[in-house]
């Protein structure tokens, strides 16, 4: 990666990918220009891949780029002079190295380095051998740290002078580590437990958001460590399994957050996973049960900061490929090594380090970029994270993604390349190393296409491995590498994009898809023997394990208590923002309200005495349940259909299904309630309200009561009937039957009591026990003997119990069918 850095005078600044330098006049800022026509704070300085961003901050005097006045940000160029007010002041000035396009290979730290020093160039690590012992995948990379010679219990006594109040530091962004002296004090014991955290107070301080602040416990146990988990959100992973005590080791790895922890020769030592990874698929398979190959034997290797993109026929395989890759659908056979660590044995942990951009967004339209970031990121990082650190990493991802301007705009009034950039930028909060996005510019014009792919490369310059399933071969160039699919899942080219049409000897790729979907098996041979072969994959790999480990499941950064807040919070918002659904439910319990006045009669819910009995009772209270029955069902029907692709994104990274359940029924239950207030209480306004309570001592209370407890049952079944269809447009016939069944069942038409069969089918209809629970208040009986031997409408509490009981129990029931659906693996 370019090393950039910023002078001003005779000082200079590193820019780092992550960091922004303000200059101008207040002391606070990293650059302090003396100069009187600077303001406090000026102008801010950024990175972007390997250039700099400039950006004025609405200064009086202006930021002057050679010469001329920014009014949007600019990208500078090496040499750039940029002025801070006065055009004759002290410029502050752009230096890029780039550095010589060696293949990288991370270092491991030994023993012996002093302090750690980012690996300019690497060589590239060979891959295993196929027909060899399968091969031990290669040690995780990245620089190391040592930590000062620990005395474990049987080991060497410290050499050096213990330090009590120092402490090592270990940031998530820029390699900068320090030696930590653990030492224990002189003649002591190995100087007792410490921890490892975000907070300042442990020993050894990891300034990673990714941890909790007080993460991890050591205690020295020959011949390792005794590891205890204080709580952490994000976990500790001893091997890539998450774990609550372990004992680690020789060769154990203990991982939190970003950075992990090796007992080496009696030291621990440390090293952060700075994204600059190698990535490697040895021999992936995909075959269904019934035999059918989607993937066959794909293998291929990646160096860090690389871009690759994934090209080929429709049907030919990619998404398989890509769900491989991530483990969200491992492969059958083969595997996948994240820095020498195998994929699939190491989800848990490593899931952390994949970043995975779907093909549709996975953002909530109706919100801005900044809320639906920060709604992310509340859900991404420890509960325990302070508010303005996550607030200041959403900001960071917005100006790295160039949303900065756009951070107040709704998603859904943003171009198709901003939307697609917010996705990303989602990904991107939690700093992973490898990044996959699945069809980024489908549906974008060719300019967008292009801005997209570039943002991509700049992703990769910024340090990530970027592998991106695309049908646009327009920007192939931007990639380092791209891989051809041909149908079956097979590999039809591994290698650099201007050498691919060379490789066929065709003119346009058209012609190459053409060829390799008319022959794939022959195009994987050809491949397969050809030199690009064992010139870009570097000959055969190991031989592939013959079937995947059952991955383990994501674990929860948070509560599932402050996931269910963050969700119901959102989930308010998006309804309030959604100005046209927010007043549909406003406006229909009023407009049920209305409908219920064009019932004829003029008595109401009350007992009609020495007159000829009318059915109006009746009519009312199947207006207002079957009202009931639509503002829940209306209200819900859509809610996860219209959202699958964020939720099954955010489950993959941690949400639990109970929380994001239960907060959509905190939501729609407060919703409901609100409504059937309004809804009774308007009814009553013009209809005689019933005279006498069974249980709760006011019939409008128990009508509330009752008609809440319908719409809430009908929320329940709204939000079931959601988790089955697969679009959103099957949701409308479900609703029209859903609604005209209850209508039927509901028995305020025509008694079901005792007809075999429909009796049965009505216990599962809310209407039909909410109907009988208003019955029961209002004393339907006795008001319409003819009406009557419906035993559930009895006027006593134990019918009213009863029914209001079928409501809970049915609410229940429909909601555990929905959670089963949201847990069932693979999602459709
Ligand atoms: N669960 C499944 N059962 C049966 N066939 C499947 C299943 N999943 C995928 N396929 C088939 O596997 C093949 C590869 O599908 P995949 O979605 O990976 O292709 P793709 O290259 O991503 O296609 P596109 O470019 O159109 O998105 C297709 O023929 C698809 O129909």
């Amino acid at each position: 990666m370019s090393q950039i850095t910023l002078r001003h005078g005779d000082r200079t600044w590193p820019l780092e990918p992550q960091n922004i330098v303000v200059a101008g006049r207040s002391q606070d800022c990293e650059i302090v220009v003396t100069d009187t026509q600077a303001s406090r704070h000026h102008a801010q300085f950024r990175r972007r891949g390997s250039t700099v961003v400039v950006e004025d901050l609405g200064s009086s005097n202006g930021t002057w780029v050679d010469g001329a006045r920014i009014t949007t940000p600019a990208t500078l160029a090496d040499g750039a002079a940029v002025h801070i007010g006065d055009r004759g002041g002290t410029p502050v000035t752009v230096s890029i190295t780039r550095p010589t396009p060696a293949v990288r290979m991370p270092r491991t730290g030994t023993p012996s380095m002093p302090l750690p020093q980012r690996p300019a160039a690497s060589a590239r690590r060979p891959l295993p051998r196929k027909g060899a012992a399968p091969a031990v995948p290669p040690a995780p990379s990245n620089t190391g740290v040592v930590f000062d010679r620990w005395t474990l219990p049987s080991g060497p006594m410290p050499t050096r002078t213990p330090a009590p109040s120092a402490r090592a530091t270990v940031t998530g962004s820029a390699p900068q580590v320090m030696p930590v002296p653990l030492q224990a004090p002189s003649g002591g014991n190995a100087g007792g437990p410490f921890t490892i955290g975000r907070g300042l107070e442990n020993k050894i301080v990891v300034d990673d958001l990714l941890v909790s602040r007080h993460h991890v416990r050591l205690v020295p146990r020959s011949p390792g460590f005794e590891v205890h988990d204080l709580g952490s959100r994000n976990g500790t992973y001893v091997n890539g399994h998450r774990i609550d005590v372990a004992h680690i080791g020789a060769g154990d790895l203990l991982a939190v957050g970003h950075s992990r922890f090796t007992v080496r020769h009696g030291q621990l030592v440390a090293s952060i996973d700075e994204g600059d990874v190698n990535f490697v698929a040895n021999h992936l398979s995909f075959a269904l049960p019934d035999g059918k190959t989607l993937l066959d034997d794909v293998s291929f290797a990646l160096e860090g900061s690389s871009l690759l993109a994934v090209i080929g026929p429709s049907g030919a395989g990619k998404s398989t490929m890509l769900k491989a890759l991530t483990g969200s659908q491992p492969a059958t056979e083969g595997e996948v090594y994240y820095d020498g660590r195998d994929l699939y044995d190491n989800f848990q942990d490593l899931r952390h380090r994949i970043g995975v951009v779907p093909q549709e967004d996975v953002v909530h339209r109706q919100l801005t970029v900044r809320q639906a970031l920060r709604f992310a990121a509340e859900l991404r990082f420890p509960d325990d994270l302070d508010a303005n650190l996550r607030n200041q990493r959403v900001d960071e991802v917005m100006a790295e993604l160039e949303l900065t301007g756009h951070a107040q705009t709704r998603v859904d009034r943003l171009s198709g390349g901003q939307r697609k950039r917010t996705s990303v930028a989602l990904e991107l909060l939690t700093r992973p190393s490898l990044l996959f996005l699945d069809e980024p510019t489908s549906g974008l014009d060719p300019g967008l296409d292009k801005q997209v792919m570039q943002t991509l490369r700049e992703l990769a310059d910024g340090g990530r491995t970027v592998v991106v399933v695309t049908h646009s071969i327009a920007n192939l160039r931007t990639c380092d590498k791209v891989l051809l699919l041909a149908p079956g899942g097979k590999v039809a080219y591994f290698g650099p994009p201007d050498e691919m049409l060379g490789f066929f000897g065709a003119t346009d790729h058209a012609d190459i898809f053409t060829s390799v979907s008319r022959d794939p098996d022959g195009a994987q041979h050809r491949f397969r023997i050809s030199p690009m072969e064992s010139e870009q994959v570097k000959g055969p790999l190991s031989a592939p394990r013959p079937q995947a480990p059952p991955l383990e499941k994501p674990s929860r950064q948070q509560s599932i208590f402050a996931q269910l807040s963050t969700l119901a919070r959102r989930h308010l918002r998006v309804i309030l923002a959604d100005r046209g659904y927010a007043m549909f439910m406003i406006l229909l319990p009023v407009v049920l309200a209305i409908l219920t006045m064009v019932v004829p009669g003029d008595h109401g819910l009350q007992m009609q005495i020495g007159r000829m009995r009318t059915t109006e009772a009746m009519q009312l209270l199947v207006v207002l349940i079957i009202g009931a029955v639509f503002m829940g069902t209306a209200a819900s029907v859509r809610e996860l259909v219209g959202e699958r692709a964020i939720y099954n994104r955010e489950e993959a990274v941690g949400l639990s299904p109970q929380a994001y359940l239960w907060g959509k029924l905190t939501i729609f239950g407060v919703l409901t309630l609100l409504q059937s207030v309004v809804l009774v209480l308007l009814v009553e306004l013009r209809k005689p309200a019933a005279t006498s309570a069974v249980i709760l001592g006011s019939p409008t209370l128990e009508l509330i009561v009752a008609c809440w407890l319908t719409a809430f049952a009908a929320v329940a079944l709204g939000l079931l009937m959601s988790s089955f269809v697969r679009t959103s447009e099957q949701v409308m016939p479900l609703l029209v039957v859903s609604i005209m069944a209850q209508l039927v069942l509901c028995a305020g038409l025509f008694p079901v009591r005792g007809r075999a069969g429909l009796e049965q089918i009505a216990w599962l209809a809310p209407a039909r026990w909410g109907y009988a629970d208003t019955a029961s208040t209002v004393d339907l009986g006795t008001i319409l003997p003819s009406q009557g031997g419906d035993s559930l409408w009895n006027h006593a509490p134990s019918s009213w119990i009863l029914s209001a009981a079928m409501l809970v129990v049915l609410t229940a029931v429909f909601s555990s069918i929905t959670l089963w659906r949201l847990t069932r693996s693979p999602k459709d």
